[in-house]
């Protein structure tokens, strides 16, 4: 079975390339990277290393390159495949769907009668692969809009295993935590698909995607933006720190508490994820930068996003939210200068000030109680960030 990968970056050599192959999947990478693209066509194969005491490796085999901008090629690649996958970035997909769309159409022409073709979208966020099901069909004619209806799936899917920036000599080796889980949604499925080893198919996505959206990076990106607000550089050393954790474990314990109402889940067994999920964070035998986990803070302050979503949600059922306010707003101040999105937010509160920001981008009207509730904290986490004295805002909740 063939397997078109975009994406040759973290998670795809480290979690999505693992899993495929061991169901002996060939994989083709969809690159930008020319120097990952030639090795991987020169070696066929790379290492994925666990984060454990051991360092257990295993060889990804039978794997391949090919440019992003190689459209004819990517094209071909799509039309013989048997599973198209991605993980880009959420907001990277609308830049690939003219080629998924370019594949299809290939597929189609070529095919008196083609295979089915599952597309998924492995991306940190709800819904992905159906977003990038709306990016593409507009691509397509009439007719082949009706022939992928019986053909082409995108069901969406949650994925989960930590993956840092990797420092090696190989630009293809990567170190991965040993955890990880990959669940599909069954009703999304073409009738007779072949299930991949490892995955886990369910009739309802949901409780599955919310839990680990908003346990595991609701609680790492409040990690890292409180950490940031300390002055760490590494989750391994914001967590260290009793007042980070603490905070870390106000917030997960507000959106467990809404998840638990929500999926009427038992709350014993979820304060068990919640503090394995912690652990994860604090794994010694890597460094996570806090600017990785923190990266991007227009789209984890977006609506539907880890921090505004489960915050409304909880406000709705009557539950807490100081945590998940507090987490919001260190958020908004986080202002690292080479994450484009965090100088975007930054120059967005300063141009249109921090009410407006709330209303507009987090999608919180002011007349909403988080609204003001939110702005205060951010001054106050505002003006604690800018202060010489650094006084202690963690403590005062
Ligand atoms: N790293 C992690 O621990 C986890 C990441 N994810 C998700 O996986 C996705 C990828 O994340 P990472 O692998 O960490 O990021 P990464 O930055 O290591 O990899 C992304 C790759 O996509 C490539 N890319 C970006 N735009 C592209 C485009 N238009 N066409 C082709 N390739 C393109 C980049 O060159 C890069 O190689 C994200 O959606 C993230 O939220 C999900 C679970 C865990
Ligand atoms: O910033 P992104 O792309 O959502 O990815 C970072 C997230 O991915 C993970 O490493 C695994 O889901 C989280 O721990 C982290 O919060």
């Amino acid at each position: 079975m063939k397997a078109v990968h975009f994406g040759a970056g973290n998670i795809g050599r480290g979690f999505i390339g693992p899993i495929l192959a061991e169901s002996d999947y060939e994989i083709v990478f969809v690159a930008r990277n020319e120097k990952k693209i030639s090795l991987l066509q020169e070696r066929g194969q790379y290492p994925v290393t666990l984060a454990n005491e051991s360092r257990d490796t295993e060889l990804v085999k039978n794997v391949t390159a090919v440019s992003i901008k190689d459209v004819d090629e990517v094209a071909e690649s799509i039309a013989e495949a048997d599973l198209v996958t991605t993980a880009i970035g959420m907001s990277a997909l609308k830049d690939i769907a003219e080629s998924v769309a370019r594949g299809i159409k290939l597929r189609f022409k070529k095919k008196k009668r083609p295979e089915p073709l599952h597309i998924i979208a492995c991306e940190n966020g709800i819904g992905g692969s159906q977003r990038l099901k709306k990016l593409v069909y507009p691509l397509l004619k009439p007719s082949e809009r009706k022939q992928a209806d019986e053909l082409v799936a995108f069901p969406n899917t949650m994925v989960d295993r930590i993956v840092p920036i990797q420092q090696h000599k190989d630009p293809l080796k990567v170190m991965v935590e040993p955890f990880c889980e990959w669940v599909i949604h069954k009703a999304g499925m073409l009738d007779g698909f072949t299930k991949i080893k490892g995955v886990r198919y369910v009739d309802s996505l949901d409780p599955y995607i919310e839990r680990k959206l908003f346990t595991v990076n609701t609680g790492h990106c409040a990690a890292a933006y409180f950490g940031y607000l300390e002055g760490y550089s590494t989750i391994q050393e914001a967590i260290a720190n009793p007042k980070v954790l603490k905070q870390v474990r106000g917030v997960l314990h507000e959106t467990g508490a809404m998840l638990t109402q929500k999926y009427n889940l038992d709350s014993k067994k979820h304060e068990l994820y919640i503090e394995k999920m912690i652990k994860r964070f604090t794994n010694p035998h890597f460094t996570d930068k806090i600017t990785r986990v923190g990266r991007s803070p227009l789209r984890k302050l977006s609506p539907n996003d880890r921090l505004v979503r489960p915050a409304i949600q909880a406000h709705k059922m009557g539950l807490k939210t100081d945590h998940l306010v507090a987490a919001i707003a260190a958020a908004l101040v986080f202002d690292f200068v080479k994450d484009p999105e965090a100088v975007k937010l930054q120059n967005s509160i300063r141009e249109h000030g921090i009410g407006n920001v709330i209303e507009h981008h987090l999608g919180i009207p002011d007349s909403h109680p988080l609204h003001s509730r939110i702005a205060d904290k951010y001054n106050e986490c505002f003006s604690s960030h800018r202060s010489e004295d650094q006084p202690d805002v963690l403590s005062q909740l």
